[in-house]
Order: structure tokens, then sequence, then C-alpha cells
């Protein structure tokens, strides 16, 4: 199974529950879910203009949509070329979830990574059994959430975005539907904006969840 890759790279685990884990990034080409406040545009169109070489998306560029096809045995390989010491690999994008992450996750754990997922749950979730899936609701998404409450049920985290007291009752009509034992819910404040982060602090506190800001942004890093 080919996967389109954006970018790979080796970093350190900026967001929720894993954030300070060394981790090796696998961002997939191609989202449709259109937040407008999203980070990664340069992930939505798979185009063929946009095509590169292997190589090429072992360097990291957030400008351009560039993608190349890989396979598992192909992305492994990489991390080997590249000497990345990273053990845990998070698979990201774009929205991975559009492609089954069965063969990919299955070969990462035989090659001895932990691996996560981080998802809209706009799309079903199909990895392996050991995978982190962390779950970050897109509830604006029509007709999709018989897909999205089945994504929560699998996830291990949900790690809602924040801006506004509208988004914190959405998530708790979200948490209504599903059994949140031993899952971890956090709240990210969207674009580290500072009302967002004060909403989101407080409400921390009063519901004793997990805050999460973005840490790779304050340290300016990928
Ligand atoms: C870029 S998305 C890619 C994975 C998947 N499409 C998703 O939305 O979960 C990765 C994470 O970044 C979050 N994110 C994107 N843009 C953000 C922003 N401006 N501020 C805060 N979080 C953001 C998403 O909610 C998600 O948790
Ligand atoms: N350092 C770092 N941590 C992250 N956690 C989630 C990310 C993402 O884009 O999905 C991300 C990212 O892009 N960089
Ligand atoms: S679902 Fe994820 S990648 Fe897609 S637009 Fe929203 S934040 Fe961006
Ligand atoms: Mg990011």
């Amino acid at each position: 199974m080919q996967y389109p890759v954006n970018e790979i790279f080796q970093t350190i685990q900026g967001e929720g529950q894993w954030t300070g884990v060394p981790a090796l990034f696998v961002r997939l080409q191609g989202c449709p879910v259109g937040c407008s406040w999203c980070d990664t545009k340069q992930t939505w169109d798979v185009l063929p203009t946009n095509k590169v070489a292997n190589d090429v998306i072992f360097q990291t560029d957030g400008s351009i949509g560039r993608w190349s096809d890989l396979d598992a045995a192909a992305i492994i390989a990489g991390f080997k070329t590249q000497h990345f010491t990273a053990k845990h690999v998070v698979i990201t994008g774009g929205e991975p979830c559009m492609y089954d992450l069965r063969p990919l996750t299955d070969a990462l754990h035989s090659a001895g990574y932990s691996t996560q997922i981080e998802t809209s749950g706009t799309f079903a979730v199909q990895c392996a059994a050991e995978t982190w899936v962390t779950v970050s609701p897109k509830v604006a998404m029509q007709g999709k959430l018989p897909v999205l409450t089945s994504a929560l049920a699998r996830a291990n985290e949900i790690k809602h975005p924040v801006a506004t007291a509208l988004h914190i009752e959405q998530l708790d009509e979200l948490l209504a539907q599903i059994d949140t034992q031993g899952k971890t819910i956090c709240l990210q404040p969207i674009s580290q904006k500072p009302r967002a982060t004060e909403l989101a602090m407080r409400v921390c506190i009063e519901r004793n969840w997990r805050l999460s800001v973005q840490t790779h942004k304050y340290l300016q890093i990928d």
C-alpha cells in the first residue's frame, strides 16, 4: 500500500499526552475537512503537479503541498537512512485516516516503533490495536457524526481545539455519547490566542482535563 507522504521529520511531540517525547512525524497529504484555522493548509490537495522524488520529503517545507508515494518499507528504510533515533512515530496530515493505516502501523510495530495517529474523526480509523489514537473532533462536518462517534469510541485521547465557550458545549455533547473511561481529554487552544488559552486553562482546572498547548510553536521547532 502506497501513502502520499508530504514530509517526514524528527522532532519532539508538541501536543497531547505524549508531549515532550522524541518522535518521527509522517505527514500524509490530503484533507477534505477545511478547518478555517488549520495550521497545515498546504496538505489539503493532492495535486499530480506537486509530486516529488522520495528523498525530497525528508526536508520539511510547509510552503507547498508536495508529496511522494511511499509504502511502509520505504518509510522505515528512510528513517534508517536519516539516522533518526526516536522510537515513537506520529502519523498525521492532512487527514491520515483517509488511508488504511493497518499496513503502516503493523510494519512500524514489527520494526520496534510505537505509533500514534492524529485524526479529525471524519474517517473510519483503520490501524493496529496497539496504536495510540488521538482524535481532535471536527464537529462541523455535515453528515459525518456516526463516523466521529465510532472514532471517539476508539480514541485513547480526545484533544479538542477550542477558542470559544461554544466549542466546550460541542465537546460536552460529543462526550455524552461515549464511555470516556480511560480516555485522556485535552483542550488545545486554537492558534495560541490568549483568550482561547485562558478559556482552556479555566475549563481544564474545573473539569480535571489536560491542557495541550502546541509547545513546538512556542519553541519554534517543526
Ligand atoms: C494539522 S491536524 C492533522 C491531523 C488531523 N487532520 C486532525 O485535524 O486531527 C493536527 C492537529 O493540529 C490541530 N490544529 C490544527 N491547526 C491548529 C491551530 N491553528 N491551533 C491549534 N490546533 C490546531 C488539529 O486540531 C489536530 O489536533
Ligand atoms: N512538534 C510537533 N508536534 C505535533 N503534534 C501534532 C502535530 C501535527 O501537526 O499533527 C505536530 C507538529 O507538527 N509538530
Ligand atoms: S481536519 Fe486537520 S488537517 Fe484537515 S483542515 Fe482540519 S485541522 Fe487541518
Ligand atoms: Mg502541526
